[in-house]
């Protein structure tokens, strides 16, 4: 079968996941030239039977709520691809989700983790559970009953949970606990464990720091460097906070971070005592718009950041945050670099405008993957019953971020798609990513 049909076939077997139409699209454009290339990728049915999970587990997750009443919520977990290593892929708590999201996100997973170089297949999961509003002693009650059903289908050499939004490192310590209580294993069943307890340095860090790490190298092959430009980015969580952190490192100046409620605008940037306070204040979940009492700047209730004039944009929040019209503004207002912290976070119609105005864009698989590259780093510290140091891991994601950059460039150029110096690092990561998982899928033969 065909990309063009078997992208037919998933649009009439699941005509409401759109989420997953979408980044199976995006994958089955951009891969064209290299599948045209091995006719073994079609002889073998690699794009259709790359589309399909492995498995999907759906499961029921009750917990009681403070008042003593029973809550029931929805589970899943999608075992994608594993045929680079174990399934591998962050859990998501938010009323968002849906077997589509995370069909999504354990599709776009398998490449991320392809394109880092290291053993890990690609899975995704989560629960429709709302954190927002939740007590402490709900969220643990619920972290627990998650993990009581997660744990029949998770192991270390099997599937290898993480976090993801909603899911942090208080998250993943009630989860580790719960699996720990039940099969009594001490192994590295999830990663962003707390440190002291099996946990990476530095995996709280990495995805932030990875993006920016990406950037410094799509800016050098422009002979450019980071120092002194503005930058816009979204979200408030992990991703955006430690983006923005590293920024600030480098000596550019961030202008803006936002949530579901608005943009938090300071056009003096923020700096590393106002991002510790940011951090505080998300930690206790307290609103963001306080910032401007203490530090100054503007509040801009109910709108995103992408009105701002600056030379790059980090959105950082989650899918589809940026549409055709906010694509229209970033370009108007001077963005020249457009990197995807988030999954997904532009519409295809975004990717389509700012990729024919010529702005540098990297897409999340690429760009984000410095997490779940520290994560295979805590599984690898876990098998040997060792830790590195913050320096070490470092070292090792400047090294995979740059890896990631630099195959992309070389395989857009390799397959036609760079134009004049313009590296189309979509086409590249996709083809990388996808050539990776597909060869290793021929020398399995039709197993897998
Ligand atoms: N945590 C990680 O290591 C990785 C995360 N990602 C992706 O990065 C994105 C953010 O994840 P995290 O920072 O971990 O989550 P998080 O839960 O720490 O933060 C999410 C942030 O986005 C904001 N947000 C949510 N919906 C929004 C909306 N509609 N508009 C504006 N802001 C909104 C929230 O208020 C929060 O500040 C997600 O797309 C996630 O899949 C990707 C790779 C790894
Ligand atoms: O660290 C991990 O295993 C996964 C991180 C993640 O969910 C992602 O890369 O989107």
């Amino acid at each position: 079968m065909s990309i063009s049909d078997a992208i037919k076939k998933i649009e009439a077997q699941y005509p409401h996941q759109s989420e997953f139409i979408q980044a199976v699209k995006e994958v089955a454009v951009t891969i064209k030239p290299l599948y045209d290339a091995h006719p073994e990728y079609e002889t073998l049915k690699i794009f259709e039977r790359l589309v399909e999970p492995d498995r999907v587990v759906a499961f029921r997750i009750n917990w009681e709520n403070d008042k003593g009443e029973v809550q029931v919520n929805r589970g899943w977990r999608v075992q994608f691809n594993n045929s680079l290593g174990p399934y591998k892929g962050g859990l998501r708590f938010h009323p968002t989700v849906t077997e589509s999201v995370l069909k999504f996100l354990g599709f776009e997973q398998i490449f991320k983790n392809a394109l880092t170089g290291l053993p890990i297949g690609g899975g995704k999961g989560g629960s429709d559970f709302n954190p927002k509003g939740k007590s402490e002693f709900e969220i643990r009650r619920f972290c627990y009953a998650f993990m009581r059903e997660l744990y029949h289908y998770v192991n270390k050499d099997i599937d290898v949970p993480a976090g993801d939004i909603g899911v942090g490192g208080r998250e993943v310590s009630y989860m580790y606990a719960m699996y720990k209580n039940l099969t009594r294993e001490s192994t590295g069943v999830i990663t962003g464990k707390g440190v002291g307890f099996g946990g990476s340095l530095m995996r709280t860090e990495a995805t932030g720091y990875g993006a920016v790490y990406f950037l410094e190298s799509m800016l050098a092959a422009q002979n450019d460097n980071i120092k002194g430009k503005k930058v816009l980015v979204s979200g408030a969580g992990n991703v955006s906070l430690h983006a923005a952190e590293k920024v600030c490192m480098l000596g550019g100046m961030v202008l803006t971070v936002s949530d579901s409620q608005g943009t938090l605008y300071d056009e003096k940037g923020l700096n590393q005592e106002r991002i510790d306070w940011l951090k505080a204040q998300k930690a206790q979940s307290k609103p963001l718009a306080d910032y401007v009492d203490v530090f100054g700047g503007e509040w801009l209730a109910k709108q995103k950041p992408w009105h701002i004039k600056a030379d790059i944009a980090i959105p950082s929040a989650t899918q589809n945050e940026v549409d055709e019209a906010d694509a229209k503004l970033l370009v108007d207002n001077g963005i020249k670099y457009v990197v995807e912290g988030a999954n997904m976070p532009l519409t295809a119609d975004a990717i389509d405008y700012i990729r024919l105005y010529h702005v540098h864009y990297a897409p999340g698989k690429a760009a984000n993957a410095g997490g779940v590259a520290v994560s295979a780093l805590e599984m690898s510290q876990n098998s040997v019953r060792q830790y590195q140091t913050f320096e070490e891991i470092d070292e090792r994601l400047k090294c995979i971020m740059k890896n990631i950059h630099d195959s992309a460039a070389e395989a857009s150029e390799k397959y036609g798609q760079t134009d004049n110096g313009y590296i189309d690092y979509m086409a590249g990561a996709n083809i990388v990513g996808f050539k990776r998982v597909a060869d290793a899928l021929v020398a399995y033969g039709i197993l897998n």
